[in-house]
């Protein structure tokens, strides 16, 4: 669970986030949604603690996040971005194993694990010997998702994590990984712009507009009930055709 009260981020003299409270409730997905530079990304990083805030509070399963070390605070914490966010000079073995590795996993135990995520993301036992660059897309993805949930974490946070791809085998990507019971099970906070995905995805969508929260709510609440002009035009998505 994860609780947020009146967060606030500024950079210089530019408020990024603005008194942002929201609740993420246990297996919960919310998705944080709107235009470029509202402050989603930079609300998902204050989670983890990529960015500290200027003011506000931030829980994880009822502990204070800035009671941990940041390293620790990630360990437990999944993250996964745009491309995979993987070392180029790690093989996916590699990678799935980082964390694991860190808090002290037989070798054993991680090979298990590994061939479990492998299965499960549907990736050939092939490409545990390769490196990011000899991956597809979609596969860089996958492994970007299997190094993120190797030890189970509670909570996962997702930056734009089919940004990458095209929007077919985005769409096929995303359907097939969020099949996945592990992942039904676990808090995701996923950050896009795309409004498919939100709609799709999100079991409540948090929609932002110049770092604040404009509409919180499950994906049919706002497509029926917008709060504001704003909120309707901006789920509005159907293609415009003048012919
Ligand atoms: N390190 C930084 N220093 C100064 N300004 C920053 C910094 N990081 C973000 N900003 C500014 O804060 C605002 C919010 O940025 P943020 O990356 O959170 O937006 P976003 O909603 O994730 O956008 P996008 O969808 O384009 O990634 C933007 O105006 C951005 O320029």
């Amino acid at each position: 669970m994860i609780d947020i009260q009146n967060l606030t981020k500024r950079f210089a003299s530019h408020t990024a986030v603005n008194e942002v409270s929201l609740r993420v409730g246990p297996g919960e997905t919310l998705v944080l949604l709107g235009t470029s530079g509202c402050g989603k990304t930079t609300t998902l990083k204050m989670i983890n603690r990529l960015i500290e805030p200027t003011t506000g509070s931030i829980s994880v399963d009822g502990i204070d996040v800035r009671q941990q070390p940041g390293p620790e605070l990630r360990r437990r914490i999944g993250y996964v971005i745009q491309d995979g966010g993987l070392f180029p000079h790690y093989t996916v073995a590699d990678a799935i194993a980082t964390v694991p590795k860190l808090l002290g996993w037989e070798p054993a135990q991680i090979q298990e694990r590994t061939r479990e995520l492998i299965d499960k993301l549907q990736l050939p036992a092939s490409v545990l010997t390769r490196y990011p660059a000899e991956l597809s897309g979609g596969q860089r993805q996958r492994v970007g998702l299997a190094r993120a949930l190797a030890v189970k974490p509670p909570v996962v946070l997702m930056d734009e994590p089919f940004g990458a791809l095209d929007p077919f085998t985005r769409r096929h990507v995303r359907r097939e990984l969020f099949g996945l019971n592990e992942l039904r099970e676990t808090t995701v906070v996923l950050v896009t712009h795309d409004v498919n995905e939100a709609l799709e995805l999100a079991d409540r969508i948090a929609l932002m507009d110049k770092g604040r929260i404009v509409q919180i709510g499950p994906p049919d609440e706002l497509m029926t009930n917008p709060a504001t002009d704003f909120v309707r035009d901006f789920l509005d998505d159907k293609p415009l055709r003048t012919k």
